[in-house]
Order: structure tokens, then sequence, then C-alpha cells
């Protein structure tokens, strides 16, 4: 039943994880040549947030819509910057380098929802950073779900 399926965020272990997943990953991005140059204004509490975004997105607490400005504000920080392919592909490596790194859970189930999310949050991030971006027609923080693999099925 529906009701019995953890959500993605209590299956990665709640906010703790999702904070070292991102400090993790930022600390690789600083050192990376293609995505240092675009964080080189990140504040130091930049990881904190997107932990945050990931835990809403996963169904954890609304915390960045309560709080922290929501869905308008994350598309607010990629407009105008341009994301190149190469770039938003590093993004996307690093992320999974940190995910094993910091031990996310590795079974298929959690790991085809995740890099699901990945990489379509990263396209969309890229598709919003264009000079000639459409305005969004989405309001609202997207919450991920299991899709055709919840856990238990296997
Ligand atoms: C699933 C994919 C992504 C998610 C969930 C995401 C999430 C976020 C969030 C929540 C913020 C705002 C943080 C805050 O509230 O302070 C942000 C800012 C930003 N993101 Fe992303 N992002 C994604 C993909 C990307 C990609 C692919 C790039 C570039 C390769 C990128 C570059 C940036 C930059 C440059 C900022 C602003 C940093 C600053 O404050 O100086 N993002 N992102």
């Amino acid at each position: 039943m529906a009701e019995d399926i953890p959500t993605m965020y209590e299956w990665v272990g709640g906010a703790k994880t999702l904070e070292r997943l991102t400090e993790e990953f930022y600390r690789r991005v600083r050192k990376d040549e293609l995505l240092a140059p675009l964080f080189q204004y990140m504040t130091d509490d930049h990881p904190q947030h997107v932990a945050t975004w990931l835990g809403e997105v996963f169904g954890g607490p609304a915390t960045y819509t309560e709080e922290l400005g929501g869905f308008r504000r994350m598309l607010k920080s990629h407009r105008g910057r341009a994301i190149q392919p190469e770039q938003r592909q590093r993004w996307v490596t690093l992320m999974l380098e940190a995910a094993d790194e910091v031990g996310l859970p590795s079974d298929s189930e959690f790991r085809s929802a995740f890099v699901a999310y990945i990489e379509w949050g990263s396209r969309r991030a890229m598709a919003n950073s264009q000079p000639d971006a459409q305005p969004s027609r989405r309001e609202t923080v997207p919450v991920w779900g299991w899709g055709e693999s919840p856990p238990g099925k296997a």
C-alpha cells in the first residue's frame, strides 16, 4: 500500500544525511575547474540551503518553501547564469560521487529515483538559466517519488 512506503527523505536518513551530501558535493565543486567560477560568490549557508531544498523535494518538511523563499528563490538563483551542458554534466557527476562518498543508500530503487531527480532538476536548472529562457509555469517546489520502482517490489 502506498501509505506503507517511506518517503525518499526518510529512506535517505533525513536532513542530516542530506547536509553531509551537500557539504561533500560543494567541497568538490570548489575544487572543480568547470564549476568553481560559477559558485565563487556562494554564501557559507548555500550547501545547507540546497540540503533543505532536497529534503523538501524528497518528501520531507516544506522548510525551503516556508523559510527560504521557496521555488521562486531557487529559480532566481539560476536565472541568467547561462549554465553550459558540460557544467551541468560535471554537476551531476560530482553529485553522484558525493552520494557514494557519504554512503547514500545504494539500493537500486533509491538510486534510480535519486538519479532521475538529479537529471531532471539539473536540466531544468540549465534551461531556466539561459538568457532566452521562457518564464517557468511551475510555482512550487516539486515533490519527487519512487516512480516505477518503489521499495519492496523487486
Ligand atoms: C537538481 C539540480 C539542482 C538543484 C536541486 C539546485 C538547487 C539550487 C538551489 C536550491 C539554489 C539556491 C540556494 C539558496 O537558497 O541559497 C541554487 C543556486 C545555484 N545553483 Fe543550483 N541546483 C541544481 C542544479 C544546478 C546546476 C546544474 C548548476 C550549474 C552547473 C547550478 C548552479 C547554481 C548556482 C551558480 C547557484 C547560485 C549560487 C550562489 O548563490 O552564488 N545549479 N541551486
